[in-house]
C-alpha cells in the first residue's frame, strides 16, 4: 500500500511532493532531471541514504558496513571493495557461482518428494543464493541446496535464521525512526537492532576462516579481497585511504549476506515466474543460450555476458517487480535544484516501484514486455534504477547479474519452466518484508528438456 500510494499522491501533487518520514521532513521526487542532479552532480550534498544517527544502531561491526558508513570511511571501504566486482575478479569467482548453479539444477528436479517437478520458488532460489553468498562472503561452502536430505550445516542454519529476522518487527526500529538522535546513544552502548548472537557467531566464523586462509591462500572470494587489504585501526588513524580493519571486514561480510540475499533470490523468483507465464520469452531465452554456448564453446564468463535477451527479460522483470521498492538520499546542506528547494536535513525518497509502473514513463506498464529493454540507452537510468544510481549505487550489481544469468542459463538448458494450477495470474501481488517478494508462496513446475 505504501508503495502504491505514489500513484494517488502523484495525481494530486505531481512528480515532487513533501511529507514526513516519522518526524523527519521528506520529499518524494520522481522527476528524472532533478534525480540526476541529486544522484550524480550534487552527490556531495546527498552522500548517504539516511541520516547518520540512524545508521549507527547495528552494533560496532555492522555500523562499519558500506550501507552505514559515511564520508571518508565510506570512500575508503568502497575503494577497497570495488575491485572485488571487476571483470577479472568476477572471472576468478565464476567457479564458485557455477558450483552453486550446478547444485541448483541437480536438486531442482527432485526438490519435491512427489517427483512431479513442482517446487516452492522462494525456497529453491533462497537456498541457491544462500550457498552463493556464504561461499563468496565467508569463504564457507554450506550446500544448503542439499538440505532436503535433512543435513543442514550449522553455518547455513545460522545464516538462514539471521536472514529471516524481520527487522521492522523490532519495536526499537520505530523508536529510532521517531527519535533519530537516540542512534548516538545506541552507538555509545554498542546496541544492535540485530540479535547479538548472530553477529558474535559470524564474527567468530570470520576469525577462524581468516586464520585458515592466512595459512593457505585459497580461491578468490569477497572475503579474500578484504583479507588481502587488511589494515589496522592505527593505519586508519594515520589517514589510510585504502584497506579495511578486522571489524570492518566482519561488518561488510555480514552486510553482503543481507544486501545480497533477499534481492538476488527474489530477482530470480520473479524472473522464473515471468518466464513460466510468458512462454515465448522463455523459448527465446533457451534458443539464445544454445546459440551463445555454441559460439563460445561452453558457458564461459564471456558467454554469460552475451546473454542479451535474457538480460532484457531480467531488466523487464525488475522493472515490474522492484526488488528495492524505494531508494533514499539524505540532504546535508540547503540546495535548490530546478526550482525545488531542499533544506538540509531532508530525506529524499525515490519511489522506484511507482516509477517502474507509471504510465507516464512506460506504455502498458503492467505487461511483461522484454522488447522495451532492447536498447538501454533509451531507458532513463533515473526512472529505471533497480540497483540505484550514482557513486553510491549497488556495489554487488555485477555479481548478482552473473549469478542470476548463470543459474538461468543452466536451468533453461535442462528444464522447461511451467506454472502450476494454483500459480496466480500476472501481475503478482507483492509484499515488503526485508525486500520485495510475492505476497503468496509461488509454486512452479519443471519438466526435463528431452
Ligand atoms: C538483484 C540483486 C540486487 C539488487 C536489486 C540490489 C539493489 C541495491 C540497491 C537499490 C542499493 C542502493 C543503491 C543506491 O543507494 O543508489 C544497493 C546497495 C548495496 N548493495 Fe545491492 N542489490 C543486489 C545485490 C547485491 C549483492 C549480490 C551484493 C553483494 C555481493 C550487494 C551489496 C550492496 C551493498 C554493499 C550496497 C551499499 C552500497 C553503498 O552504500 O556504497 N547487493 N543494492
Amino acid at each position: 500500500q505504501m508503495f502504491l500510494s505514489y500513484f494517488k499522491m502523484k495525481k494530486k501533487y505531481g512528480l515532487v511532493y513533501g511529507a514526513y518520514s516519522w518526524l523527519t521532513p521528506s520529499i518524494t521526487i520522481a522527476d528524472p532531471e532533478i534525480l540526476k542532479q541529486i544522484f550524480i552532480k550534487e552527490f556531495s550534498t546527498f552522500p548517504d541514504r539516511q541520516q547518520k544517527a540512524l545508521l549507527d544502531v547495528n552494533g560496532k561491526e555492522m555500523n562499519t558496513a558500506l550501507t552505514s558508513v559515511t564520508g571518508s570511511q565510506w570512500k575508503r571501504i568502497r575503494n577497497t571493495l570495488s575491485p572485488t566486482f571487476s571483470s577479472s575478479k568476477l572471472k576468478e569467482m565464476f567457479g564458485i557461482v557455477e558450483d552453486c548453479a550446478d547444485s541448483f539444477v541437480q536438486n531442482i528436479g527432485t526438490i519435491n518428494s512427489d517427483g512431479d517437478g513442482r517446487f516452492d520458488v522462494s525456497l529453491a532460489f533462497g537456498r541457491l543464493t544462500l550457498d552463493g553468498i556464504c561461499s563468496s562472503a565467508f569463504g564457507v561452502k554450506v550446500d544448503s541446496q542439499a538440505a532436503n536430505n535433512g543435513k543442514e550445516s550449522q553455518v547455513a542454519k545460522m545464516a538462514r535464521e539471521f536472514l529471516a529476522i524481520e527487522i521492522f518487527k523490532n519495536p526499537m526500529v520505530f523508536v529510532f525512526l521517531v527519535f533519530p538522535w537516540l542512534g548516538k546513544v545506541a552507538k555509545l552502548f554498542d546496541y544492535s537492532v540485530f540479535p547479538k548472537k548472530y553477529i558474535i557467531y559470524f564474527s567468530k566464523l570470520i576469525d577462524s576462516v581468516v586464520e585458515t586462509k592466512k595459512k593457505k591462500k585459497q580461491r578468490t572470494d569477497i572475503l579474500q579481497t578484504m583479507i588481502d587489504s587488511q589494515i589496522t585501526e592505527e593505519d586508519v588513524k594515520n589517514g589510510a585511504v585504502k584497506g579495511v580493519t578486522r571489524t570492518e571486514m566482519k561488518g561488510n561480510a555480514l552486510i553482503t549476506l543481507i544486501a545480497a540475499y533477499e534481492t538476488t533470490s527474489n530477482a530470480m523468483v520473479f524472473l522464473a515466474y515471468n518466464l513460466a507465464v510468458y512462454k515465448d520469452a522463455q523459448h527465446k531465452c533457451r534458443e539464445e543460450i544454445k546459440q551463445v554456448i555454441a559460439e563460445h564453446g561452453g558457458l564461459t564468463y564471456e558467454a554469460v555476458q552475451d546473454l542479451k535477451y535474457m538480460t532484457q527479460c531480467l531488466n523487464e522483470s525488475m522493472r515490474l517487480y522492484s526488488l528495492v521498492p524505494a531508494n533514499g538520499r539524505y540532504c546535508v546542506r540547503d540546495i535548490t535544484i530546478n526550482g525545488v528547494t531542499i533544506p538540509k536535513g531532508t530525506l529524499v525518497n525515490i519511489p522506484v516501484f511507482g516509477m517502474g509502473r507509471d504510465e507516464e514513463f512506460w506504455n502498458d506498464p503492467l505487461t511483461f514486455n522484454p522488447d522495451r529493454m532492447l536498447d538501454m540507452n533509451e531507458i532513463d537510468p533515473m526512472i529505471f534504477q533497480p540497483f540505484g544510481a550514482g557513486p553510491r549505487n549497488c556495489i554487488g550489481m555485477r555479481f548478482a547479474l552473473l549469478e542470476i544469468k548463470i543459474t538461468f542459463a543452466k536451468l533453461l538448458q535442462k528444464f522447461y519452466l511451467d506454472v502450476c494450477e494454483d500459480t496466480p495470474a500476472p501481475p503478482l501481488e507483492v509484499t515488503f518484508k526485508s525486500g520485495m517478494r510475492p505476497k503468496e508462496i509461488i509454486h512452479l513446475k519443471v519438466t526435463a528438456v528431452e
